[in-house]
């Protein structure tokens, strides 16, 4: 018999976790790492059905525009989302009013990412302090229409509550984190939440003292 190499479970954990390994000693955000967070919840999205697909090209376009920055030949200055700000703006590389002359910057972008942190950071939250008969759909739709929504056009806010109806429920969702038994996700979600929060408070800041937080 051919010996068969164990194919890799995927772990929400290690997803979630990657987040920890963004935040530098002093409190800098690592782009690289940033981005191989969201590349995780995207490959997790993607296993929950094709209906998400119009989310996950989106989210799959902005982490690419991110990458193109952090290969690109000032790559260095992406190395941080700290120095990515101020090279942006310190080059006049930012759209401050309207879409114009740098509509794929990094701070747009990262901007859209970071609303989507807050979904996930409210939605996480509400799954972590959930019960047996709590609705996934539900608990989505609400951590979307306090984060997110405000930012999307009518059409988009249809789309995805309507997609996200089709979210399996609360025990299959559980399952499909591969973490282990309801107390066991519960006990990681716990864990994995600070380092997210973290990550989003600090950027949340940063683009608080530079003005940027409605960057069109
Ligand atoms: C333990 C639970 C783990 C949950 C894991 C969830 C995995 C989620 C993975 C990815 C989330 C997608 C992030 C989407 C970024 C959206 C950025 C955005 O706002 N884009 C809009 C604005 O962009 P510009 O036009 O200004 O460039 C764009 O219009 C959006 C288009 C697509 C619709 C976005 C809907 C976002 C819903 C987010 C919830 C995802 C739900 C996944 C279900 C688990």
């Amino acid at each position: 018999m051919a010996d068969s190499v164990p194919e890799e479970k995927f772990s929400l954990k290690e997803v979630l976790i990657t987040f920890q390994s963004c935040l530098t000693d002093n409190q800098e955000i690592l782009t690289d790492s940033y981005v191989n967070g969201w590349r995780g919840l995207v490959r997790f999205m993607n296993s929950l059905g094709s209906i998400f697909s119009f989310i996950s090209k989106d989210a799959v376009n902005k982490i690419q525009i991110m990458v193109t920055h952090r290969n690109g030949e000032n790559g260095d200055k992406y190395e941080t989302l700290q120095s990515m700000v101020k090279y942006e703006l310190d080059n006049n590389l930012v759209d401050l009013q309207r879409r114009a002359e740098h509509p794929e910057s990094g701070c747009r972008t990262l901007l859209r990412l970071h609303r989507a942190l807050r979904w996930l950071e409210l939605f996480l939250e509400k799954l972590r302090t959930s019960t047996e008969g709590s609705k996934t759909s539900v608990m989505c739709t609400d951590a979307y229409n306090d984060s997110l929504a405000q930012h999307h056009a009518w059409i988009i806010r249809k789309a995805a509550t309507m997609a996200f109806c089709a979210l399996p429920g609360r025990a299959a969702f559980f399952h499909t984190m591969n973490v282990g038994s309801t107390e066991q996700v519960v006990a990681m979600l716990g864990e994995a939440m600070p380092f997210i929060s973290k990550v989003y408070e600090i950027t949340e800041e940063l683009y608080k003292q530079h003005n940027l937080l409605e960057l069109p």
